[in-house]
């Protein structure tokens, strides 16, 4: 390409460029409106709308046919222009397991852009706590993972919550063994989440089999402890190993390539319907003969899809469980409502965790 082309070219970019600018102006300014809108109808209305903005990345995809950039970039961009155009309506702010560097804080920012304030929080307790609160107005929670199945502590603390489901996060999990040395034989003792153990459990087996392992609150707090102590490493991903200055010693030691962890965003409002959303359910499983084949049943009668089912001991009673449920649709879609309704016939407890646009995959 000649100097000239460059230059040609550079000068058509920087045209594109003014008319981009122009435009994410023009819609913050309409966000501006609507906010206006919002409070004409209500006093305290909520800015992020889980449902309007799963409709406009549909759109966004489903306008990207034939172009030079994948879905996942243009969601992307996207995601950042919603976010700044809610951030001029207001700074919403957004509870996660914490400090700095955990996967939570990459899936907050996956789901609700860069232009809000995350407030990290010690524990999974502690962000329903936020939330419960008012510290924060959402939260996000790991709920399951694809190699480890559900995150049992935020499962229990849907036992006890008004907090409702209103979005879901899927965020692809690559761990990295990070320590101060590059010199991996001098690792005496390894900490990390539970769960993260557990997904990297036969690469530990087979590279570090004698090596201690310290199950800490969260990955970026293994990183930090790595980042203090000699003879230490953490398992976490790489924006931790940047936060805390730490070298890969290995990367990709998750045992399944796929490893994808699911999230849900906790919040006070009810989600309405977009024609492709997902409910969660909690219910009791009495403990006499047939009681899961009913349960089943109700799902079956009203041609409901299950795509997933978790128990958990009910804690009330020794060997009393209790079920976590993900059906396909809204709780305002008929089948659902009549499903619930089956439900309640079958068993004492049926809460509704929430309904919510599923996550684009
Ligand atoms: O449509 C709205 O309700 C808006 O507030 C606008 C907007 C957007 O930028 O498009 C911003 C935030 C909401 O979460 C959804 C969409």
């Amino acid at each position: 390409m000649s100097k000239l082309d460059l230059a040609v070219i550079r000068t058509q970019i920087d045209e594109v460029d003014t008319q981009i600018q122009a435009l994410i102006t023009q819609r913050a300014n309409l966000a501006k409106d609507v906010a206006k809108a919002k409070y004409a109808e209500e006093s305290q209305p909520n800015f992020y709308r889980p449902e309007r903005e799963a409709e406009i990345l549909r759109q966004v995809i489903s306008r990207n046919q034939n172009s030079v950039l994948p879905n996942e970039t243009l969601t992307f961009i996207f995601q950042e222009i919603m976010s700044a155009c809610r951030a001029v309506q207001k700074n919403i702010m957004v509870a996660f397991l914490g400090p700095a560097g955990t996967y939570s804080q990459t899936a907050v920012f996956k789901h609700f852009g860069h232009a809000i304030q995350t407030v990290p929080a010690q524990t999974i307790e502690d962000v329903f706590r936020e939330v419960e609160v008012g510290n924060a107005e959402y939260g996000v929670v790991p709920i399951e993972n694809s190699t480890e199945g559900g995150v049992n502590q935020t499962l229990d603390c849907f036992v006890n919550t008004s907090l409702k489901i209103c979005g879901e996060i899927d965020l692809p999990i690559h761990h990295c063994l990070l320590a101060m040395t590059q010199d991996r034989s001098s690792i005496t003792r390894i900490y990390a989440h539970q769960q993260s153990f557990a997904q990297c459990r036969a690469w530990l087996n087979a590279n570090m089999p004698n090596v201690e392992r310290i199950a800490v609150n969260s990955n970026a707090e293994a990183a930090r402890r790595a980042s203090n102590e000699a003879g230490t490493a953490a398992i976490a991903g790489e924006t931790a190993a940047e936060i805390y200055h730490l070298h890969v010693l290995s990367a990709h030691i998750e045992d399944h390539v796929h490893n994808t962890t699911r999230f849900v965003v906790l919040g006070k409002q009810n989600t309405p319907v977009t024609g492709n959303d997902k409910t969660s359910l909690y219910l009791s499983l009495p403990n006499k003969m047939g009681s899961l084949y009913h349960l089943l049943g109700c799902f079956v009668k009203n041609t409901i899809n299950m795509s997933k089912i978790e128990s958990r001991p009910s804690r009330q009673t020794a060997w009393d469980y209790v079920l976590f449920v993900d059906i396909e649709g809204h709780i305002q879609d008929e089948p659902v409502k009549n499903a619930i309704q089956d439900l309640q016939t079958q068993t004492a407890i049926v809460k509704h965790l929430g309904s919510y646009p599923r996550v684009l995959r």
